[in-house]
Formats: structure tokens, C-alpha cells, sequence
């Protein structure tokens, strides 16, 4: 697969604050890439760098062989970009708003009409285009601002939050567009919300304090967790406390967390270093006959990833 965005080291130093420290990634094209991390962690700033809004203390990003600069307008031409919240000029109709990107991208007359009308169907709203951007509904708002990152027909997109603020059905609306837009372009999503890196990313970077300090599919990431592996299983109360002390007495358990759940506990066994563990549970539980209601193994757990590399754990 081809690469089109690339970043080689990026650093954004503000006085003291080292903001950005050092990010090196590449998105391919077909690719979704999260980009995650809590907040302060410097989201805004590496992706301002990757749009050439914002000057690298040092290092480079790329886009499609371009070297990204405030000055290269060649290389802003292959990319869109989705700031974090609504678009501005608010009292513009969304059509006028929409015009305005389109020259100040130098695309004028019948083909700036054709792209906008274009660029509108792409995230469906015609129904508002005529309407000011200000009267719009958050959802609305975003696929306007979506829009206008995409009617240039840029081959990268970055997308700074772009479902924050949204309610579930917009997340899932704008999710959706997102996924059908990455099939020919190379996507990048800062984002919060973990879920959205199951529901929608190929691979996800993780930042803190400026670093990178995980990267791989969603899977890979979620194996580096202390939940991977762990055997979940509902039993009475009656039964609780013999079965977690039998299940601490298995060598390869590392611990046994208890959640009441009604008349049951959610017992959740973890794995001492992810050893695969459910079968020897399986068989304690079967020969002690305990009434086991619910029986799973995990895969892991995002969030349980971040904080752990976030908070240094
Ligand atoms: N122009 C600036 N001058 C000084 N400091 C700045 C500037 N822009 C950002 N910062 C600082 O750089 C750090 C990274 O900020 P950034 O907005 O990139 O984080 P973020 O990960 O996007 O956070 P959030 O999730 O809250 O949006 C923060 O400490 C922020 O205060």
C-alpha cells in the first residue's frame, strides 16, 4: 500500500514546553489511523504541523512526496483538513460557506459549484443548504465542516476530533462517512473516545507528553493489556468467595477481581502475563460444580492500554 502521509520526527517546542517530542507515523492510503492520547498530550499542535498550519521547531511531515510547509501550497493541496469544533462564519449559508473554502482553494465558477455540490452530497446536506451554519445542529455542523475539508479532493485527511460533542446517532452518522471517504485516502482521527478506535480505526497511535508511546492495530493493543486473556464468569454469591479462592490458588493467575451483579458476582480471573488460563478454570469450575451462568475470555482492554501508557504505570 502506498503511504501518503508521513511524519519523520516532528517537534514543536513552545519556550520550555516541549509540546510535540519527536512523532514519526505514516498513514497509507485505505487507512484509518487514531490518533489518541489524553489531553495537553499535543493532538492539536502535531496535526496543525501535518496541515502546515503550524511551523516544526524541527523534523518534517510529507504528504503524497510533498513536503509539508506553510508555504507549499502544493503539498496543502493533497491534504483536508477538520479543526477541532464548528466552522467558522457561522452567519454564512451553508452554500456560501461551502463557495468560500472552494476559492480560497482557487477553485472558482462552474467547477467551484460542481465541487461544492459534490463535496454536499458526499455527507448529505442538501437539505440545509441554504440555511445559515450558526442554525445548524451539531451533527450538521460537522458534516459542513467534513465537507469543506473534503471538496478539494484531498488525498489525506486530518481530523481533529471530528465526532467530539456529537450525540450517538451523529457519532455513528459521521463514523460512517468517515469510513466510506477512507477508502481511497490515508485518514488520521484525534480522538478521546476509545470505542471509536474499534469502531472505525485500522491502527492507532497512542501520545503522551509529546511521544509516541503505542502504535499497532487495535488488537495488537489491546493484547498489551493485563485484561487479555482474563476468564469473566458469573456465579451466585453463595459460591463466590470458594470459587475466587480456588482460582487464586492457579499458578498462572495473577489475580481474581469480584463485581456484584444481583444475585450473582462477576468474578474476572487475570492471567499472569496473558497465560491462557480458561481451560484449567474451565475444569476447576466443572469438577467443583459451581453454577457458572456466564462464561468468557477477554481479548483485552483499551482503555486499561491507555492509562497504562499514559499514567506510567
Ligand atoms: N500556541 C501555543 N503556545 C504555548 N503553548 C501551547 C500552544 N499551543 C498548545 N500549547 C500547549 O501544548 C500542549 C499540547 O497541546 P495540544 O492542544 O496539542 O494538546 P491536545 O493533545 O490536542 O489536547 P486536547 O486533547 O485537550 O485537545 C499543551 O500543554 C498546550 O497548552
Amino acid at each position: 500500500m502506498d503511504v501518503l502521509l508521513e511524519a519523520q520526527d516532528l517537534k514543536k517546542h513552545f519556550g520550555a514546553l516541549k509540546a510535540v517530542d519527536g512523532i514519526s507515523l505514516s498513514v497509507k492510503k485505505g487507512e484509518v489511523l487514531g490518533f489518541l492520547g489524553p489531553n495537553g498530550a499535543g493532538k492539536t499542535t502535531t496535526m496543525k504541523m501535518l496541515t502546515g498550519f503550524l511551523a516544526p521547531t524541527s523534523g518534517q511531515a510529507i504528504a503524497c512526496g510533498e513536503t509539508i510547509s506553510t508555504g507549499n501550497v502544493a503539498a496543502r493541496r493533497r491534504i483536508g483538513y477538520l479543526p477541532e469544533g464548528a466552522p467558522l462564519y457561522g452567519d454564512m449559508t451553508t452554500r456560501d460557506f461551502l463557495a468560500f473554502v472552494a476559492a480560497a482553494h482557487g477553485i472558482e465558477g462552474g467547477e467551484a459549484r460542481d465541487v461544492v455540490e459534490s463535496a454536499a452530497g458526499a455527507v448529505h446536506l442538501h437539505s440545509v443548504m441554504d440555511q445559515r451554519v450558526e442554525t445548524l445542529s451539531k451533527g450538521f455542523k460537522r458534516r459542513v465542516g467534513l465537507a469543506a475539508a473534503i471538496l478539494h479532493a484531498p488525498d489525506v485527511l486530518i481530523l481533529d476530533e471530528p465526532t467530539d460533542g456529537l450525540d450517538p446517532n451523529q457519532k455513528h452518522e459521521v463514523r460512517r462517512l468517515i469510513e466510506a471517504m477512507s477508502v481511497d485516502r490515508a485518514i488520521i482521527i484525534s480522538t478521546h473516545i476509545l470505542e471509536e478506535v474499534d469502531a472505525l480505526c485500522h491502527r492507532a497511535v497512542i501520545i503522551n507528553k509529546g511521544r509516541i508511546v503505542a502504535d499497532g492495530t487495535p488488537s495488537e493493543l489491546r493484547a498489551r493489556s493485563k485484561y487479555r486473556n482474563a476468564v469473566t464468569m458469573l456465579v451466585p454469591r453463595s459460591e463466590a468467595e470458594k470459587a475466587a479462592s480456588a482460582m487464586k490458588s492457579i499458578r498462572m493467575v495473577a489475580k481474581v477481581e469480584a463485581a456484584n451483579e444481583g444475585d450473582d458476582v462477576r468474578l474476572t480471573v487475570l492471567a499472569r502475563d496473558g497465560a491462557e488460563i480458561s481451560d484449567s478454570i474451565g475444569d476447576i469450575a466443572a469438577v467443583s460444580n459451581w453454577k457458572v451462568r456466564q462464561f468468557s475470555v477477554e481479548a483485552g482492554r483499551l482503555d486499561d492500554v491507555f492509562r497504562q501508557v499514559t499514567e506510567g504505570r
